[in-house]
């Protein structure tokens, strides 16, 4: 069977929601009052916008084959990415054969590393993994989750977050994450805000619900201490995420250390590739490592960094990522539930990840999903959405 080459790749941007989830119009929990590393300056407290969360928007890139068909994804990364995409990346997909991605994906990591590694880089170069894994299950007819070695299990299973866990838990969800809302700049009476928010929550989901805090790498290791242990013993807090900046290896291994026996520290959606997430195995960081597959490195790394957790006894809970986590979480014995990142802003109810980006887009009913058999990721780019190409080569 002869196997198409690429013809042509192209990198799209587009402003409100999809892949950039932070880039949200008016009033949205995502973006109230939520503790970030930036806590520490009162004027970029109130809202993440301030200090430019939303500043990359969305990338979407296409990969067209010579026989015509067409793979695409989007993740965070914008115009910057576009520009990856267009000047840099093109180069080492073009012209090749659409089934070597393992390939592509060396030679876009190493040629990059003079000023990759992580971040948006390895989240451009992620978005063009995913594209053509959407390209190659396309071409043979066939959901990503069967070339990934086929599912494990029946359906996913989903915790949710957002601001109102006990509404999640109403809808059929295993448990409620929610944003921590006062940092550490805002002192014990912060402290006190946060654990009664959380005190609250409790008292209107039960004992048994499972609550999570995501504390988006606001915290340092003695704050984090102090919040996870009252957490733990009087409020039953399962995990708390990301408590510390991705790059304090040795904060996650105190805290770990730190933290009561049968809590949980979760770490990694702002981590990326095998060697980020080695780090955080090898330093025994967490329980759970969170990759976020549009910024990891796309699957071809998901796959790699999985098996390291596998090998290490850890979870691999994925962040957000809608289908492109689903795929890969369905195929995975060690990951087994995954995120929903509720985007309705109050929310009351569950509305598509990257709405309104995509169409066909599934989202959990009771809780649960079962993925269906369409070809490639199964969705289709809502043409609605107005796509500009700011670059080409
Ligand atoms: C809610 C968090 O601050 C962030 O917006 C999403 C996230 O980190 C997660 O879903 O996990
Ligand atoms: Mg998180």
């Amino acid at each position: 069977m002869s196997v198409p080459t690429i013809r042509e790749v192209r990198a799209f941007v587009v402003r409100g929601g999809g892949g950039d989830y932070h880039d949200q119009q008016g009033s949205h929990w995502i973006d109230d009052h939520i503790a970030t590393p930036m806590s520490k300056y009162p004027n970029y407290r109130q809202s993440r916008r301030t200090f430019g969360i939303n500043v990359l928007g969305t990338l979407v890139v296409e990969v067209e084959a010579s026989d015509g068909t067409v793979g695409f994804a989007v993740t965070t990364g914008g115009e910057p990415a576009a520009w990856i995409v267009e000047k840099h990346l093109a180069r080492f997909i073009e012209g090749a054969k659409i089934t070597d991605i393992e390939l592509m994906w060396d030679q876009m990591y190493r040629s990059t590393l003079y000023y990759g590694r992580k971040g948006l880089v390895v989240n451009t170069i992620s978005g063009v993994d995913l594209a053509l894994w959407d390209l190659l299950a396309k071409w043979r007819k066939e959901p990503v989750y069967n070339l990934l070695g086929g599912a494990v299990r029946d359906e996913l299973q989903f915790y949710a977050t957002g601001a109102r866990p006990d509404l999640a838990k109403e809808m059929g969800f295993i448990g409620g994450k929610m944003a921590l809302h006062h940092g550490p700049a805002e002192g014990e009476e912060g402290l006190r805000k946060n654990l009664d928010i959380l005190n609250d929550m409790r008292n209107k989901v039960g004992k048994d619900f499972w609550l999570m805090q995501d504390c988006w790498m606001a915290l340092d290791v003695e704050y984090a201490t102090r919040f996870s242990n009252i957490a733990w013993n009087e409020m039953g807090l399962k995990w708390t995420e990301e408590a510390l900046p991705p790059d304090d290896y040795w904060g996650y291994a105190q805290l770990k250390k730190n933290a009561p026996k049968g809590h949980l520290i979760t770490t990694g959606e702002h981590e990326a590739t095998r060697w980020g997430f080695k780090m955080l195995l090898d330093m025994e960081c967490c329980d759970i490592i969170q990759p976020d597959v549009g910024w990891c490195g796309g699957i071809t790394e998901l796959i790699k960094i999985t098996a390291l957790a596998d090998a290490a006894g850890v979870l691999v809970v994925p962040h957000g990522s809608s289908v492109y986590s689903y795929h890969f979480v369905i195929t995975r014995h060690n990951s087994p539930f995954a995120e929903f990142l509720m985007m309705h802003p109050v929310p009351d109810q569950v509305v598509p990840m990257f709405t309104p980006l995509l169409l066909d887009e599934p989202v959990p009913v009771n809780g649960r999903l079962k993925l269906d058999d369409k070809p490639g990721f199964g969705v289709r780019l809502n043409p609605e959405c107005k796509l500009s190409r700011p670059y080409t080569h």
